[in-house]
C-alpha cells in the first residue's frame, strides 16, 4: 500500500487521518512511527505558518513528502481564543481535560446565542525541492455547557456541530469525517494525491 507521513504526535488526529486516508489506498505513518524525530517549535502566528514549520522540518529529515496539520477551536466569545494555542491552552502539559475546564469557566456566563466557535485545520505539504503549500478547512458549531460524548479527542466533548445536531464526541469516526475541519481540508488535497504520492512509490 502507498504510505503517507504525517508530522503529528497528537493521538487522536493520527487515528483520524489514518481512518480517512485507508478509504483512498494510503497507509499512514505518524511520528508516532519515529520517536526519534524531536518535537518541533510551533512558533508561528497562524495555524498555517505553524503546519509549514512542522512538514518542512520533518519533510527535512526524512527527505519525503510530509503532510502536517495544525488546527485549532477559535471561540467568538473569547476573541478567537484558544487559536493556535489550543493545544496548551491550560499549559505545557497539554491536557484535553485542562483545556476543556479551562474554556467551560471562562464561557460560564455567556449565553446561548453567544456561544458560537469553529474549528479550523491547516493542512501543510512539504515536498523536497518544491515549494511548500496549504489547504484549510473549519467546522462551524457553539461551546456546551458540560461535556457531552467520548469520542473523538482534545475539544470534541464541549463542541456542539451545528451540522450533525450533535456534540462531536457524540460523533462515530465516520460522522465526525463527514463534516469535521480536518476533513474538509483533506478533501482539497485528494486530488493532489495521485501525483504526490502514487507513482514511483511503494
Ligand atoms: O502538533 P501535533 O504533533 O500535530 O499535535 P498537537 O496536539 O500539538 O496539535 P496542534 O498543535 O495542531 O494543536 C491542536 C489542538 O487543537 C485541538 N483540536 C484540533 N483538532 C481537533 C479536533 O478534531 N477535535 C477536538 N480538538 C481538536 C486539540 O486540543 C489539539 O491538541
Ligand atoms: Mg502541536
Amino acid at each position: 500500500m502507498k504510505e503517507i507521513i504525517i508530522a503529528t504526535k497528537n493521538a487522536g488526529k493520527a487515528k483520524e487521518f489514518k481512518q480517512m486516508f485507508q478509504p483512498l489506498g494510503y497507509e499512514v505513518k505518524t511520528l508516532l512511527d519515529y520517536p526519534e524525530i524531536p518535537d518541533v517549535d510551533e512558533t508561528g502566528t497562524t495555524f498555517e505558518e505553524n503546519a509549514i514549520l512542522k512538514a518542512e522540518e520533518v519533510s527535512k529529515v526524512l527527505k519525503q513528502i510530509v503532510i502536517a496539520d495544525d488546527s485549532g477551536l477559535s471561540i467568538d466569545a473569547l476573541e478567537g481564543r484558544p487559536g493556535i494555542f489550543s493545544a496548551r491552552y491550560a499549559g505545557e502539559e497539554k491536557s484535553d481535560e485542562a483545556n476543556m475546564d479551562k474554556v467551560l469557566n471562562e464561557m460560564k456566563d455567556v449565553p446561548d446565542g453567544s456561544r458560537t466557535a469553529r474549528f479550523y485545520c491547516a493542512l501543510a505539504v512539504a515536498i523536497p525541492g518544491k515549494e511548500t503549500y496549504t489547504v484549510s478547512g473549519t467546522c462551524e458549531g457553539e461551546i456546551l455547557h458540560e461535556r457531552k460524548g467520548s469520542y473523538g479527542f482534545g475539544y470534541d466533548p464541549i463542541f456542539f456541530a451545528i451540522d450533525k445536531g450533535k456534540a462531536m464526541a457524540e460523533l462515530e469516526p465516520e460522522e465526525k469525517s463527514e463534516i469535521s475541519h480536518r476533513a474538509h481540508a483533506l478533501r482539497l488535497l485528494e486530488k493532489d494525491l495521485p501525483t504526490l504520492f502514487g507513482e514511483g512509490q511503494s
